[in-house]
């Protein structure tokens, strides 16, 4: 019996005028839970594809499990199958400037054996890959092979902390065990299921907040290559799964237990060094809530002295309980009912004038956006740098999670949102075009899960914020986290 359930063969969408390869490239490879997965190798133009068909048991989530059906969201039902990839017939035209691959990591697979996790964040981490070429869609999904997801395939349960979950112990013994564990970090979860970040040399590295789950994969396969292992000695157990990445540096935040705040810390391309480079001081701000920053920049005066640091953010109004509308039970339960809380561009203002004191204040009406707010990207040229504009998802209420994209202009204080009845969509990211001179000239890739079930790739006009192309998946696949570009060079 295999441990995950999943669906029987995979289904390939191709487009009208290729053909399937001759079973002699059948290659067989490795097998997932003891069955085999055929990967069949062709060349369709300058496109190497696979096509993999899937043998696994037919064991489709019950209706009553994870809330799933044929009809129900895809975006929290857990991803049918280990893998798949295979060619989609493109409606509408993808930009033959758009090369490359849009990566998306997020927690797709939310059970083990019989046990449904209960937050979104608990879930095994599910690569999706978008490969854009020739005006051409290639799509793959894969997870990620950490140690948390081996175990649990090998043991049919949970062997590791993930965010809400932790392991049954038998015996009170056993349960110090674990607490042991927890503070030695041993039982922490490496299941690097939040984001997958391009590093200035090439590496493609998949990150959750646990340090010891940087997991190094192939772009183009989807492999699990193994982990990143920082040669550093800065040791400790977690660090911001949100790095701050260009080709020249990658830059993230580590928790100082010692003297309470964060270590900034910077690690060059080539090398698994991370060299200190300084703390976060601070100045008093008002509360807040946000899981996410979209940018921040010096703002100066008339003479280029800098005056303040301007800092966004999507601001949940100081609430916490969007935490807990994020369990799966809610997600699942209250589609179409209008509690998801408020949220906002939170805009910080922070002071050089020796001031303690911070504001925050929102950066345009939250009703532009239908006051939703999160999940956010912007163009990469502008990162650190004045700008004027942000992409993220927004609401279309009622609704219980954030279902428009939506193209914020911080000039205007004005919104454009995309929206389809039912659908979810993750978040959009924005890819310049080569050699573009204004801020918004390029385009926004998201993935939607739709009411029925279904799922597809979706392109818009970084300008007009209008559809050009959109592809449809095999099957409805789970709702993702935070991705990034790999151009093709
Ligand atoms: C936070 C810690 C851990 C794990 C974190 C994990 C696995 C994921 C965190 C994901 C986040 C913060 C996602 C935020 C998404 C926000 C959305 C979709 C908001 C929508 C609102 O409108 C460990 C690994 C358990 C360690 C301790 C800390
Ligand atoms: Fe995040």
């Amino acid at each position: 019996m295999a441990s995950f359930g999943f669906s029987a063969t995979g289904t390939h969408v191709l487009r009208p005028n290729t053909t399937l390869s001759s079973s002699s490239d059948h290659v067989r490879n490795g097998s997932v839970f003891g069955k085999s997965i055929f990967i069949k190798k062709r060349k369709v133009g300058d496109l190497t594809i696979s096509n993999v068909a899937t043998k696994l048991p037919a064991v489709v989530p019950s209706p009553t499990r994870e809330g799933s059906d044929e009809h129900s969201l895809a975006a929290w039902t857990s991803v049918r199958q280990e893998r798949w990839e295979g060619e989609l017939v493109v409606e509408g035209e993808i930009p033959l400037w758009l090369k490359g691959t849009y990566l998306r990591n997020g927690p797709g697979l939310w059970h083990i054996g019989e046990y449904d996790f209960r937050h979104l964040f608990d879930g095994y981490a599910t690569l999706v890959r978008l490969h854009f070429e020739n005006g051409r869609l290639v799509m793959g999904h894969r997870q990620i092979e950490s140690e948390a997801y081996k175990a649990a395939k090998k043991n049919n349960k949970l062997c590791y902390r993930e965010f809400s979950e932790a392991p049954k112990t038998d015996n009170f013994l056993a349960y110090m065990g674990d607490l042991a564990n927890l503070f030695s970090g041993a039982s922490l979860t490496d299941n690097a299921n939040t984001g997958v970040v391009k590093l200035g040399d090439g590496r493609v590295v998949c990150l959750t907040e646990t340090i010891k789950g940087s997991i190094i994969i192939d772009p183009i396969t989807l492999d699990t290559l193994g982990k990143f292992q920082y040669s550093d000695s800065l040791g400790g157990l977690i660090h911001s799964a949100h790095p701050i990445v260009t080709d020249t540096e990658f830059l993230t935040l580590l928790p100082d237990l010692v003297n309470p705040g964060y270590l900034v810390v910077r690690m060059e391309p080539g090398t698994n060094e991370r060299k200190v480079i300084g703390r976060v001081a601070s100045v008093e701000v008002p509360l807040f809530v946000t899981f996410h920053f979209i940018n921040a920049y010096e703002e100066k005066d008339e003479d280029g002295r800098v005056t303040a640091i301007i800092a966004d953010c999507c601001e949940h109004n100081a609430d916490t309980t969007i935490l807990d509308k994020l369990r799966l039970q809610n997600l699942r339960s209250s589609t179409g009912k209008d509690v998801l809380p408020d949220a906002r561009v939170g805009r910080f203002i922070i002071p050089f004038d020796g001031s303690p004191y911070g504001k925050l204040e929102a950066a345009l009406d939250p009703e532009e956006h239908g006051k939703g707010m999160d999940m956010c990207s912007i163009n990469p040229a502008y990162l650190g740098k004045k700008y004027r504009y942000t992409y993220a998802c927004g609401a279309q209420r009622p609704c219980n999670f954030p279902n428009t994209l939506t193209k914020i202009d911080l000039d205007e204080k004005k919104a454009k949102n995309w929206h389809e009845e039912g659908a979810v969509p993750s978040e959009p990211l924005f890819v310049p075009r080569p050699g573009a001179t204004t801020e918004d000239d390029g385009v926004v890739i998201s993935m939607i899960s739709s009411k029925n079930g279904e799922g597809y790739a979706l392109v818009l006009d970084g300008s007009a914020f209008k559809e050009i192309a959109r592809a449809k998946f095999p099957y409805g696949l789970p709702y993702g986290l935070h991705g990034c570009w790999v151009p093709k060079n």
